[in-house]
Order: C-alpha cells, then structure tokens, then sequence
C-alpha cells in the first residue's frame, strides 16, 4: 500500500478584504519527494504555506498535513513539521551555538546540534551572536533551527533568498542530504534554477490556483517541445526548429565536417515558467501595463 500523501490540499481559499490570495488551490506532496512550488510575486504561494504550517487559518478547503488538519492539529503534530521561519531577532544576543543548542531541545529525536551547524555552514560562527551574522548567514541559521527537529516534513519558503553562490551550492547538497533521510521538503523559490536542481516535481502558482504542474524536464511539455539548432553557415547565422536535432547536427556535420558555431537549444525551464505565467513580467503585470499604455 502507498502511504497517504505528506500534504493534501484541495480546493484551498483565503481572501483578505476583497484581495482573493488563495482561489480554489489544489496540491499534493507525496512522502519522501522535494516539491517546488513556483510563482510570481503575490501569487498566493507563503499565504498557502502558512495555512499548511497552521499558522494562518484559511476561509474554505480541505487540508491535510501528515494526516491532520494544520487548524487544529497539536504540539505532536508541530514536533514532526520543520518550520523555517522568518527571523529570530528577539534572541539577537544567543551566539548560533546556544540557539541551536536550544531548539534541539524541544524535540524528541532532535538531530546533534553539532552535525546540524557543520551541515549549514556555520562551524566558524558557532560563538557569534545572531545579530552579527549577515543575512544569508541568518538565513542558514534558520534553515538549522528548522531541521534540528529531525521533521518528516520541512516547509521552506525562499530558503536562499540572499545566498551567494557558494552558500546556494551547500544549501541544495543539504537538502539532497535531507531527502536522501526520508524527508518531505515543499519549498518556495523564484530561482528556477534551485526547483531545477532540486525537485522532483514543481507546481506553478499564479493568482491563487496552481496553473501547471510536472517534474522540471516536462512542465508545460518542455521536453517534447522543439528544439533549435543554430549554426553560421556560409550567408552568416542559420537555424531550424525540429524534433530531430541529432539528426539535423548528423546531416550538418555530413556537409560541412565541423559545423561552425553549433548550438542547440531547447527551452530552459524558466522559458516554460515565464510562457505558463503571461511573459517576463507576469500577466498580471502585463495586463497593467498595457492599461497604463492606454492612458499615455
Ligand atoms: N496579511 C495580509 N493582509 C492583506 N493582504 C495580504 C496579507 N498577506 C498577503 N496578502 C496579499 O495576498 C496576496 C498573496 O500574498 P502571498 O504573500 O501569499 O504571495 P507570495 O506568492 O508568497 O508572494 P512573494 O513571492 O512575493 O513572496 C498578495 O496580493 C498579498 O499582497
């Protein structure tokens, strides 16, 4: 028998005043998988986390979370669920070391504290305090106070946001290294390139409803998209679009041996993104500049 689902929402609405931020959202997150969920900024996507978090209670929907309704779920229920929240400045002055330390303790099968500093990076910074920490630092420190737990479920909500390259890097090796333990990760981000790198499936959220869904290869028929091959040939820049490209490059290279300047494309997964959500700038931004061209 499979496992029910991780997290089971259906139908999931929450307005505030007239602004409608979550509008019949449906999301299934199976055991053991790292879930992306994408979309634009506004899109209804931290609003959502927080209700499956219970921290926001929501107007109309069914949620389940490992089971239980996040709304009236308990301090059991809160022991299995890693939450990386946002900000710890009231314990500015604890160093790292004494705040993870700390956290540990409130759980009953906590990971080492020590294995969780060495995990995000902060071994140097063991006996700073928070407030001396920069901000993608801080932000390590609060994905450690959010696996410590050793949660079957982790919410993350732009977990690097802020994070150099480098530190972007370890963060996707630490959450490789939690999924390979067994753990469920729904996370938040608007670097394609990390819901590339890490998920197994992404959902595309825009104005409160998911609008698509697949694993990063195939989402809104990515791979069975055309692909471009472009070369220079003897009149300058040539391409053609095919579902062939082996073939196209075999016949090029039959002709002209080393085909000068050979690329080829195919739609990256931010091209798809940006397709399923209305272009660059969003469709909700797009639709207000063409009205603020009408009034030019
Ligand atoms: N506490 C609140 N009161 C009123 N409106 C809110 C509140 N929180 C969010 N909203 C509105 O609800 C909508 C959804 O916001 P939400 O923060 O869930 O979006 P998001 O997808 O997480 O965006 P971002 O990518 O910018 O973090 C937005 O229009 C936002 O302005």
């Amino acid at each position: 028998m499979t496992p029910a689902p991780a997290v089971e929402v259906s139908a999931l609405r929450k307005t505030y005043g007239p602004k409608k931020a979550v509008d019949g959202l449906d999301l299934v997150v199976q055991r053991g998988e790292i879930l992306a969920v994408l979309g634009p900024n506004g899109a209804g996507k931290t609003t959502t986390v927080e209700i499956l978090e219970g921290f926001r209670r929501r107007d109309a929907g069914e949620v389940r979370v490992l089971g239980e309704d996040p709304a009236a779920a308990g301090r059991q229920w809160r022991s299995r669920i890693g939450v990386v929240l946002q900000g710890t400045d009231d314990l500015a002055e604890a160093t790292v070391g004494e705040l993870v330390r700390h956290f540990a303790r409130y759980y009953p099968d906590a990971r080492d504290p020590e294995d969780v500093i060495d995990a995000v990076g902060l071994r140097e910074k063991v006996r700073v305090r928070t407030r001396q920490l920069s901000g993608g630092q801080r932000r390590r420190l609060d994905v450690a106070l959010g696996i410590v737990g050793r949660p079957e479920l982790v919410f993350l909500d732009e977990p690097t946001t802020g994070f150099d390259p480098q530190a972007r890097r370890s963060f996707w090796d630490l959450i490789a290294g939690l999924r390979a333990d067994g753990t469920t990760i729904l996370l938040t981000t608007h670097y394609l390139e990390e819901a590339e790198h890490l998920a197994d499936r992404v959902v595309v959220v825009d104005r409160g409803r998911v609008v698509a869904q697949g694993t990063p290869a195939d989402l809104g028929g990515r791979s069975a998209r055309q692909a471009v091959v472009r070369w220079t040939g003897e009149d300058g820049p040539r391409e053609v679009r095919t579902d062939t490209p082996t073939a196209t490059v075999a016949e090029l290279a039959a002709h002209l041996g080393e085909v000068p300047g050979l690329q080829v494309l195919r739609p990256t997964l931010e091209d798809v993104y940006l397709s399923l959500i209305g272009g660059p700038d969003g469709a909700a931004d797009a639709v207000t500049d063409e009205a603020r061209e009408g009034v030019r």
